[in-house]
């Protein structure tokens, strides 16, 4: 299973000291052999997490350079960073990134051998067109994205579910993933709205693989317990 913590613009580097200490000893004391990823804020990347993978939210897909506000390589590379979130829905709709740029984020930092944390998702009024309006929205959202990248996970999130407390039945999360499963051999994992309560239940449907978590990981306790559901779940998925 492959658990993801986003944090967003959420705690201070302070604060995600100590929550990466508390994740880091539940981790190791467990002897935890899931991937856990933690995407912090740039402000609170460290040089050396334990046992838990760091990433990061964005990047810019340049070596360095003139681009104002922006993080590259160069930054990425100095806080030994190798993982990054591309595609989120809050970069897609509220920031405005469009595909291209999506797309040329996805093409630099694969060639940089990045694991690739890529986010798909619809919002409300597409969903409600029914499954084939959905995955030919979802299709658009692949357009210039090599699905066979070997570093690649691959997050379903419906940008209805972000955050609002709302989350798909189990049997549309099993139909969707059904579908990416029969375009890519990546880890599938599902995002919007997990918490304690639903996460181990999601984690068993069929072809998930993981979540990508938001609101419900800001509490490092909250984020152990879904590590120990996964654990749980390990067996009986045969993982
Ligand atoms: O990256 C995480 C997702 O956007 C889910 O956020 P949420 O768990 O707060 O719904």
């Amino acid at each position: 299973m492959i658990l993801c913590a986003n944090f967003k613009a959420n705690k201070t580097r302070q604060e995600t000291r100590a929550y990466m200490a508390v994740v880091e000893s539940f981790v190791s004391a467990n002897d935890i052999t899931d991937t856990i990823i933690v995407f912090p804020p740039f402000t609170a990347l460290e040089h050396d997490p334990r046992n838990v993978l760091i990433g990061v939210q964005n990047g810019y897909p340049v070596k360095n350079g003139a681009f104002t506000g922006e993080i590259a390589l160069e930054q990425l590379e100095e806080f030994g960073i190798k993982t990054i979130l591309i595609g989120h829905s809050e970069r897609r709709h509220i920031l405005g990134e469009t595909q291209e740029q999506i797309a040329a984020k996805f093409r630099f930092f694969a060639e940089q051998g990045f694991l690739i944390v890529y986010c798909v998702g619809e919002p409300l009024e597409i969903r409600e067109q029914g499954h084939e309006a959905l995955m030919a929205y979802i299709e658009k959202q692949f357009e210039g994205i090599d699905l066979t990248y070997s570093d690649l996970v691959l997050a379903y999130e419906p940008v209805w579910a972000i955050g609002t407390g709302l989350t798909p039945s189990n049997s549309d999360i099993e139909l969707l993933h059904g579908a990416l499963r029969m375009k890519t051999t990546a880890p599938l994992l599902y995002g919007g709205s997990v918490k304690v309560d639903n996460a181990g239940e999601i984690m068993a449907l069929e072809n998930v693989d993981g979540v990508l978590v938001g609101s419900a990981a800001l509490s490092a306790n909250d984020f152990c317990d879904m590590i120990a559901q996964a654990v749980e779940l390990n067996t009986e998925k045969g993982e």
